[in-house]
């Protein structure tokens, strides 16, 4: 199993690339990828680390190496919010980086699934698959909106206000990553009540829990360690699922349902190939059927500005 860090030297990518070092199966290639030139120090500090994953680091000109038979490629490369910012407006910056390397991974690993959390979440996959289509290698089943950060945000959070154990949780997310179009399932999280008033402030708290962190780090960037736990939980449900065990993750991937949005956070099934089974998120409270409705257009126009980025 190869898996490849793209921006593997900033916030997210070092949080994430310990936690693969520490956490991957024996025998696990782990290759780290940015332009920053501290990239290679950051793959020798964690092969120090003694587990069986075999860390190697490739600077700016060494995409292609660190690409070559990657099973699956996690791109965490672009510049974070500052406070004041949305996360669209990071787009003029990122839709740039995001093409380009996916462009990497259409020539270098074709068959790799492929978890993009460079923000705006909404519209880089957009670009990704287009970018994918252009160079006849998409597979919808394979590419991925890393949205686990609101799924864990969310547990964190319904298991503080009600004092259980956020491990034993489980509170879906669906939609987007920015804003409204975060959609947490607070009505079918099991054996939890919530009041009225509770719904509306822990939805609140959930889709502002990005700006929470960008504006205590004050400048600093964004979630970084927390994100970087979230992309390690979804790489790992992926690799789990790639040998052969039942998974269920909440992620950002394209739908056939026009009702929705071309892309959608939904519960999917993993497997070997990536998406085996896109699951239904089943009924909506009539709180949750109009966060919904309200939400579509703006997710639909971030999804278009993807598509015409790469075709405009
Ligand atoms: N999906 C999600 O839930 C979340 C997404 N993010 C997003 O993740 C991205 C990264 O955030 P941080 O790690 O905090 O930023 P950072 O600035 O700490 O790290 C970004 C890294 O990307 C590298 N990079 C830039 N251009 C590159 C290129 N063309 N190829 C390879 N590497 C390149 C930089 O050298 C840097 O090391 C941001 O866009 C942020 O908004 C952040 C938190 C959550
Ligand atoms: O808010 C941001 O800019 C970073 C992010 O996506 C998150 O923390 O959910």
């Amino acid at each position: 199993m190869k898996v490849a860090v793209l921006g593997a030297a900033g916030g997210i990518g070092q949080a994430l690339s310990l936690l693969l070092k520490t956490q991957m199966p024996a025998g696990s290639a782990l290759a780290l990828y940015d332009v920053a030139p501290v990239v290679p120090g950051v793959a020798v500090d964690l092969s120090h680390i003694p587990t069986d994953v075999k860390v190697t680091g490739h600077g700016k000109e060494d995409l292609g190496d660190a690409l070559d038979g990657a099973d699956i490629v996690l791109i965490p490369a672009g510049v974070p919010r500052k406070p004041g910012m949305d996360r669209s407006d990071l787009f003029n910056t990122n839709a740039g980086i995001v093409k380009a390397l996916v462009e990497g991974c259409a020539e270098h690993c074709p068959n790799a699934c492929i978890g993009i959390i460079t923000n705006p979440v909404n519209t880089t996959v957009a670009i990704a698959a287009e970018t994918l289509k252009e160079k006849g290698v998409y597979d919808k089943n394979k590419l991925f909106g890393v949205t686990t950060l609101d799924v864990i945000r969310a547990e964190t959070f319904v298991a503080e206000l009600k004092g259980l154990d956020p491990a034993a949780l489980h509170v879906p997310v669906i939609g987007g990553h920015s804003g409204t179009t975060i959609l947490p399932l607070l009505s079918q999280i099991e054996g939890v009540s919530l009041t009225d008033d509770e719904v509306e402030s822990l939805t609140h708290r959930i889709q502002n829990a990005g700006t929470e962190v960008v504006e205590a780090k004050a400048g600093g960037g964004s979630a970084t360690l927390s994100m970087g736990q979230a992309a390690a939980r979804f790489c790992l449900s992926l690799i789990a699922a790639m040998q052969g065990e039942n998974v269920v993750e909440y992620t950002y991937v394209q739908t056939d349902d026009s009702d929705d949005a071309a892309f959608f956070a939904h519960p999917v099934r993993l497997s070997a190939n990536g998406v085996d089974e896109i699951l239904s998120y089943g009924e909506l409270s009539d709180f949750e059927t109009k966060a919904k409705q309200d939400m579509l257009e703006g997710l639909r126009g971030d999804i278009k500005m993807g598509v015409d980025f790469v075709h405009g």
